[in-house]
């Protein structure tokens, strides 16, 4: 349904990512709003995206169809708050991307009667190649069709039964990227202290995990069957694998992950209930 006008409130780093998204997989710019308090921000957007930009909200909320809140979990209740009377007055489909934020606090501040997605988008949606958990909760079919299909301009999309894994899917695939790239960075690193060029270094570290990730998805071989056809017995990848095993490398990705989790929940919590500014 690409005649549908696409609301973002907020055009930080993730909204910008779905904008790419959006525009890339051909959803028109004119069926695109932004709104955000800072100049810059607009002006950049409206620049890169050809799009229409808004320095209130409420312009957002009475344009568009499809509703995109992404903002920062800690505005979420002041911004809603504020939203709501425009919202209900509207049939809109409203999306939150907001990590930890829940439907009921949402639905708390905008309304029972919301028509409320919760998503978990992550910053490769630029590229349309992001993923996204989605939880639809007390949306029509149409409604819940409408929401995959913007999502899905980002990338893939997959649909959970229960609001609590929100919180698995911003530990694994929201926060993802920058796991993957803080693996990049420490690569990129050694491979200069070993020699090479930071060209060379970004160039080798990229086709890399570029290569690998497409392996896994285009050979149908788990993870762990493709790490041991890399690895020689007593060979070089054995030398790192070891290491990285004797340094409890699986162990440290799992507190990682756990810890991410944790916070996303923490989150929710304790951005749920603030006082009213
Ligand atoms: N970044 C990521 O990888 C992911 C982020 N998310 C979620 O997306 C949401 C946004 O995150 P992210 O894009 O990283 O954050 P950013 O800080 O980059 O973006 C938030 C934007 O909202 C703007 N803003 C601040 N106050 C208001 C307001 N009252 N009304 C409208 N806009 C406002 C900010 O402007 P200013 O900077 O001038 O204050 C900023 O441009 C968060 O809830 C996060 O949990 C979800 C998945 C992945
Ligand atoms: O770090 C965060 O809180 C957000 C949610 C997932 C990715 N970025």
């Amino acid at each position: 349904m690409a005649s549908c006008t696409i609301g973002f409130i907020g055009g930080g780093n993730m909204a910008a990512s779905m904008i790419g998204g959006l525009i890339a997989n051909q959803w028109p710019a004119e069926k695109i709003i932004v709104s955000d308090p800072t100049a810059e921000t607009r002006n950049k957007l409206q620049q890169q995206f050809s799009i229409t930009t808004a320095d209130n909200n409420q312009q957002v909320a009475e344009q568009a169809d499809v509703i995109v809140l992404a903002i920062k979990p800690q505005i979420m209740q002041q911004v809603c708050l504020a939203l709501a009377e425009s919202l209900s007055q509207k049939q809109s489909v409203v999306i939150s991307i907001a990590a930890g934020i829940t439907c009921s606090a949402l639905k708390s501040w905008l309304g029972d009667s919301i028509s409320l997605v919760r998503v978990m988008p992550n910053t490769p949606a630029l590229l349309g190649v992001g993923i996204s958990g989605l939880y639809a909760q007390g949306t029509s079919a149409e409604q819940k069709a409408l929401a995959i299909e913007v999502m899905s301009s980002a990338g893939e999309v997959v649909e959970v039964e229960q609001e609590s894994l929100i919180d698995s899917v911003t530990a694994i695939s929201g926060s993802g990227p920058a796991y993957f790239f803080l693996l990049m960075e420490a690569m990129e690193k050694t491979a200069q202290q070993l020699g090479l060029n930071q060209q060379q270094a970004a160039q080798l570290v990229q086709a890399t995990a570029n290569g690998a990730a497409q392996m896994a998805k285009q050979t149908g071989l788990d993870a762990a069957e493709l790490r041991r056809r890399v690895t020689s017995p007593g060979g070089t990848t054995a030398a790192a694998i070891n290491q990285f095993i004797d340094e409890d490398f699986i162990g440290l990705v799992d507190r990682a992950l756990h810890a991410a989790e944790k916070r996303s929940i923490e989150m929710g919590e304790q951005f749920a209930n603030q006082e009213t500014l």
